[in-house]
């Protein structure tokens, strides 16, 4: 197979809400759709998970652009690929940018599925034709409107909740959530908003029977974690600071952490995905998939690379409803008692709306 042309599109949707994480608030969501077609024209779809500022890594929409127009798309333009695999080798020279590289080996997954006619749950070796998912709710403007919030995605039917925490709206948030809600299935995210200085805090945490930690320390460290998880008994999972399978490898060697969520962005597509997954099988280490507030074909992404088998945990992949008035995709993504069932149609199994595309779409280029 050979991509011989590309066309990359810098999209802007408008969230139903506003989200808010111990980084800050945002509600317009811009990203990068890249469409990579073949000799003989059939398309494969990819999105970038990098935001429009470089608050969740050092990634942005415009970063991806520069990458994937100057390295990353000639270096994968009319190359001979017999399996998506090769793509990450490709592009082994640039280091870091994972986000980038994502896009476009995402576009080649889809297209790679789509002639080969089977689901790309399917060729990344998935068995399961249904998913668990959870719901990630941002910090809210008082601890009412979140327990509120929490009851209506309980009553949805979401496996387990997850929220945001920082300092300040931490323990007194947690209690009063317990309170109301003893068993729900529940974890905080920090997004490295903590210092082991803040351990008493982080020790506090135990009481409230967390199904985990996340990302509670440094963006960047497995050191600190390992020590801190010594010290507190709910497990940590790690995000942030996971960018490959030796990342996790050593992480997991250190004691760093119990649970890993995977982003396919983040870890650099869907080949070191699947690496990570299959490493932490080996070590009894559970697995879930992270969400990264996606348009409907990185949500699609997401779906096929949780039917492999070690991913246990429920993850973060809501439906389309939740995030937008009109999805990228058809149909859009469902939930349904806490479950997505898995398309089992080619390739991503959505079909992407391109009238939907076209009308959200700022600025597109073509590459061949
Ligand atoms: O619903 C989703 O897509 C998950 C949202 C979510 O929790 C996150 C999205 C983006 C960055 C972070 O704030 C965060 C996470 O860290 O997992
Ligand atoms: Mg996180």
């Amino acid at each position: 197979m050979k991509v011989s042309e590309v066309t990359l599109r810098h999209v802007k949707m408008k969230m139903k809400f506003p989200f808010t994480t111990s980084f800050g608030t945002f509600q317009d969501k811009e990203f990068l759709l890249l469409e990579a077609r073949d000799e003989i024209g059939m398309s494969g779809w990819g999105e970038s998970v990098a935001f429009h500022s470089p608050w969740y890594n050092e990634e942005t929409l415009k970063t991806n652009w520069h990458l994937l127009e100057d390295f990353i798309i000639p270096s994968v333009l009319k190359k001979d690929i017999e399996h998506p695999d090769e793509v990450s080798d490709l592009l082994s020279f640039i280091r870091k940018n994972n986000m980038a590289k994502a896009t476009i080996e995402g576009a080649v997954w889809d297209l790679f599925a789509r002639r080969k006619e089977i689901p790309l749950a399917k060729a990344l070796g998935g068995e399961k034709k249904a998913i668990e998912v959870g719901i990630s709710i941002g910090i809210q403007k008082t601890v009412d409107d979140l327990l509120q919030l929490i009851q209506s995605f309980v009553d949805e039917g979401y496996k387990r909740m997850k929220v945001k925490i920082k300092p300040g709206w931490d323990v007194e948030v947690l209690s009063e959530i317990r309170k109301h809600f003893p068993s729900v299935p529940l974890m905080a995210d920090a997004n490295s908003a903590y210092r082991l200085e803040d351990i008493d805090v982080l020790k506090a945490l135990d009481e409230f029977d967390l199904m985990m930690i996340e990302q509670p320390l440094a963006s960047d460290d497995i050191i600190d974690h390992a020590r801190l998880q010594k010290e507190i008994a709910t497990p940590i999972c790690l995000d942030e600071s996971i960018h490959s399978a030796e990342d996790a490898r050593k992480a997991i060697e250190l004691g760093s952490c119990k649970i890993i969520n995977i982003k396919i962005g983040r870890v650099g597509g869907l080949t070191e995905a699947k690496r990570i997954h299959d490493l932490c099988q080996k070590h009894n280490v559970p697995v879930w998939c992270g969400g990264m507030l996606e348009a409907g074909i990185g949500r699609a992404h997401n779906i096929a690379l949780t039917t492999l088998a070690n991913f246990v945990m429920p993850g973060d992949t809501a439906g389309s409803s939740r995030y937008w008035d009109r999805d990228i995709i058809e149909p859009e993504v469902v939930v349904k008692n806490g479950m997505i069932t898995v398309p089992d149609s080619p390739g991503i199994g959505y079909q992407p709306d391109l009238e939907a595309i076209k009308q959200f779409t700022v600025f597109e280029k073509c590459y061949s």
